[in-house]
């Protein structure tokens, strides 16, 4: 992948990935010993960030095949993704601008899921998500690709908003 890019590679009906996600036991995110207000849950490897992010413990969550709907999406936009990270953002909550931390692969790929109402003409709004100095103006549906070594960040949302990230761990050598 290039670096220095944000894409939107595709638009995906998010139906099935909102009845989904809405039936998931999801726990509330720590940061530094603090609520983000995020809401997660981890499929196939997962990160426990501690010490301000400076160090963190990799666990095993549930496989990412045993969700069809997950195995599938992996195989699609990122076969090589050993670890699905499902986030519930409620209104109000976004994430400040930041680089991943380098247990993550610098390549991540992101479905973005709006979960209000569609207006008379079946849209729904859309989503600020900042990428380096640019703003973009994420749909319902849409997966993108980033480099998360660069700053990205997403202000605080107007809609409730589930993301669904793939990405690759590397886990320790034993
Ligand atoms: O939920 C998103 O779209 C991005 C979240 C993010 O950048 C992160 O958790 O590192
Ligand atoms: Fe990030």
């Amino acid at each position: 992948m290039p670096r220095f890019t944000l894409e939107i590679i595709d638009r995906i009906d998010t139906q099935p990935l909102i009845q989904w996600a809405r039936k998931q036991p999801l726990t509330p995110e720590l940061f530094n010993d603090k609520y983000t207000k995020r809401l997660e849950q981890w499929h196939g490897l997962g990160v426990e960030l501690l010490n301000y992010g400076k160090s963190w413990n990799i666990f095993h969550a549930p496989p990412i095949e045993e969700v069809p709907l997950l195995r599938d999406l992996r195989d699609r936009y990122y076969p090589a993704a050993n670890s699905c990270l499902l986030y519930y953002y409620p209104v109000g909550v976004g994430i400040g601008s930041h680089i991943d931390k380098p247990v993550f692969h610098h390549e991540v790929v992101i479905i973005n899921i709006i979960d209000s109402q569609p207006n008379l003409f079946g849209e729904k709004d859309s989503i600020k998500f900042k990428f380096r100095s640019n703003t973009h103006l994420l749909n319902d549906g849409d997966v993108i690709r980033f480099d998360a070594l660069m700053e990205h960040g997403l202000p605080p949302v107007k809609v409730p908003r589930y993301s669904l990230s793939f990405r690759i761990i590397a886990e320790p050598k034993k």
